[in-house]
């Protein structure tokens, strides 16, 4: 999903072209607002320490709780911690990282021969503004088509390199593997049953998104990917380089550092709609370089289209008010739909007060 834009003879300019070609500057369609941009409108603290946790460690008597109160304490804080010694295979994430750099190193003509701007297809290149309106409106049609099991849809994968239906696809799976071990987690440090919602999970679906973004001459002035939460309950997600920056609740944004195999995990709106707001899906997006093209993999989880998410009991009492409606995500899309808005947030739509 490497960014295009139109240009003005009408074709198709690929950034990653642009960075080849070792254009200086930066099309304009991609140039923010001055309040928009990386560095200008909230803060930054670079010298935070964010969340680490050791996963193994729950198989150790004497550190399973605390690790635990961790997860709980880093969900209830920032809804993001990252995952050292998670039990998949380093090699499984390194071959996913390398399958997925020789596709986008491919020549511009193959991938744009296996690309689209249809948000239907698998393959896809970022779109200008009225194609984005589309998006939306397709976006319904892409979760239903290909949010099956992955062996249903991973022939649609490309077939070029030879190797990545194969090590994506093997990646993929041990990811649908280990969120189900994340969510009894985090069902546990909320003092609920490790199997709660067991059977929504298991009927939920899993998308890859695989994202490149090429080294930028002007990374002040742009942004790899704006500002959002993830709409699903749950996103794994793995950079071979630094880029992705989360907010807390101060509206401070942390640079999310590199750890070597680390698997970072986010909550999404679903598991902040679930827990009444207890735990947050944290507001994220990506920056871009100047020295390197980055790639991240961001496994999205959610629960099927169109299950009704509401607060849980649980999190409802005469302390807690309730903060959000009941609605699904498939309702929330055709609310942006026939708006005609181009973008939004699924846990914003629904809240009580907002
Ligand atoms: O590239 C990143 O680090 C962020 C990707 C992301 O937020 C997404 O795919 O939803
Ligand atoms: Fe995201």
């Amino acid at each position: 999903m490497e960014a295009n834009r139109e240009n003005s003879a009408g074709s198709f300019n690929s950034a990653m072209e642009l960075t080849r070609m070792g254009v200086a500057g930066v099309p304009k369609e991609y140039i923010l607002p001055p309040l928009q941009r990386p560095n200008c409108s909230l803060a930054m603290q670079p010298s935070t320490v964010l969340p680490v946790t050791d996963l193994s460690l729950l198989h150790h008597p004497i550190h399973r709780s605390k690790i635990i109160e961790e997860v709980g304490i880093a969900c209830k804080e920032l809804g993001f911690f990252q995952v050292i010694n998670h039990g998949i295979d380093l090699s499984d994430i390194h071959d996913a990282f390398d399958a997925a750099a020789q596709f986008f190193n491919l020549p511009y003509e193959e991938k744009i021969s296996l690309a689209s701007a249809d948000v239907r297809e698998p393959v896809r290149y970022g779109t200008s503004l009225n194609q984005v309106k589309d998006s939306v409106r397709y976006w319904r049609d892409f979760i239903k088509h290909y949010s099956h099991p992955i062996s249903t849809w991973i022939d649609l994968w490309p077939s070029n390199p030879v190797c990545y239906r194969n090590k994506m696809g093997t990646y993929t799976q041990a990811l649908h593997v280990f969120q189900k071990q994340v969510m009894e987690v985090v069902f546990e440090s909320l003092g609920l049953n490790p199997n709660y919602m067991n059977e929504e999970i298991e009927k939920g679906s899993q998308v890859m998104a695989v994202n490149c973004y090429p080294a930028c001459p002007k990374p002040d002035l742009v942004l790899g990917m704006p500002p959002h939460s993830d709409y699903g309950y749950l996103t794994i997600l793995a950079q071979n380089h630094p880029g992705l920056e989360i907010m807390d609740h101060n509206k401070t944004w942390h640079r999310v550092p590199l750890i070597e195999g680390a698997l970072i995990v986010q909550l999404g709106d679903q598991m902040e709609i679930i827990t009444n707001g207890r735990y947050k899906s944290p507001i994220h997006r990506a920056i871009v370089s100047a020295e390197t093209n980055r790639i991240s993999m961001a496994s999205l989880h959610s629960l099927a289209f169109d299950t009704k998410v509401r607060p849980a009991p649980e999190f409802v009492d005469e302390h807690h008010v309730l903060s959000y409606k009941e609605g699904s995500f498939g309702e929330f899309l055709d609310f942006l739909s026939k708006n005609d808005i181009t973008q939004g947030s699924y846990k914003d739509t629904l809240r009580k007060n907002p």
